[in-house]
């Protein structure tokens, strides 16, 4: 197994145009996870820098969404550790690993289908709603003034998104582009430090992949957000990423800008020679 890894990397201007990037923001160590005799994962480290969008890519099954699952609490490595900003959170549940700043999307749009556009970006909202259930339900004094607030924030992300034209439709009349959109809008409503994306283009056209790329360059710019994303499409790891994490049945075979990665003959034997 060659890791290609270069700590070297980040200091040297990014394919994506000059993207300064931060301190370590996450660290995954030493990750290994099994569902009964499967090993999902096999000691996997790696680091995300701040301000970096960091593409996690390998063949079906290689452990992508476990490996997001477990920095995002739905999962609970066996082994290993994973630090945010230098604090641990083993036995995080999902909610608390979002109120610490790390939003996720999901393969499967995780989306309600009868709900407005507006409704289910307010979903997202909920982690930062502090007034009690009994106040938002009368919507008085400073329920009603925290609502405005949110609304306000909701209204900003549509028209980032450029959806406005959708914000009473409900999502399942949506074409799946624009319901990606959503998706991504509702993890924004967290606000968080970093973002993972499970697939963001799976399924689109090719325009649909453009603007989704466009708004993922955007949001990482504007917001300081730092992405973490799993692709199968490789032209948009090698556009947009700074740095890749390859996988292959579990374990990481490579690890480092895309040129290396996209030359290195144990991914391009794993992964870049196959079909996806
Ligand atoms: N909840 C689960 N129970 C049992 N096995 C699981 C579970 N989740 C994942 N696995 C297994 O773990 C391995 C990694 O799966 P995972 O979904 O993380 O891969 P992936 O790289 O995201 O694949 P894909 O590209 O197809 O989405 C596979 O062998 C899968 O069958």
């Amino acid at each position: 197994m060659k890791i290609v890894d270069d700590p070297g990397v980040v200091a040297a201007p990014p394919a994506t145009g000059g993207r300064k990037l931060g301190e370590v923001i996450l660290d995954v160590r030493n990750i290994s996870l099994a569902f009964g005799g499967v090993k999902a994962l096999t000691d996997i480290s790696f680091d995300v820098r701040e301000h970096e969008v960091r593409a996690i890519i390998g063949p079906n099954g290689a452990g992508k969404s476990s490996l997001l699952n477990c920095i995002n609490g739905v999962y609970q490595p066996q082994e290993g550790t994973i630090t945010f900003r230098g604090r641990g959170f083993h036995h995080m549940k999902s909610r608390q690993v979002a109120e610490m700043g790390i939003a996720r999307t999901f393969q499967n749009l995780a989306l309600f289908k009868g709900m407005s556009v507006l409704d289910n970006i307010m979903t997202g909202r909920n982690l930062r709603i502090r007034s009690n259930l009994l106040l938002q339900a009368l919507r008085i004094g400073p329920a009603e003034r925290e609502e405005t607030r949110h609304r306000e924030a909701v209204e900003r992300i549509i028209d980032f998104l450029e959806i406005q034209p959708y914000r009473k439709v409900p999502v399942g009349q949506l074409p799946y582009g624009l319901q990606k959109r959503v998706d991504l809008g509702r993890a924004l409503a967290m606000e968080p430090q970093v973002l993972l994306l499970d697939e963001p283009m799976a399924g689109m056209n090719l325009e649909e992949k453009q603007d989704m790329c466009r708004f993922i360059l955007d949001v990482n710019d504007e917001f300081g957000t730092t992405v973490v994303l799993i692709e199968h499409d490789m032209g948009v790891v090698m556009d947009i990423s700074d740095r890749v994490v390859v996988l292959d049945y579990g374990r990481k075979i490579g690890d480092g800008v895309p040129h290396v990665v996209r030359n290195d003959p144990d991914v391009i034997k794993a992964y870049l020679g196959t079909q996806h």
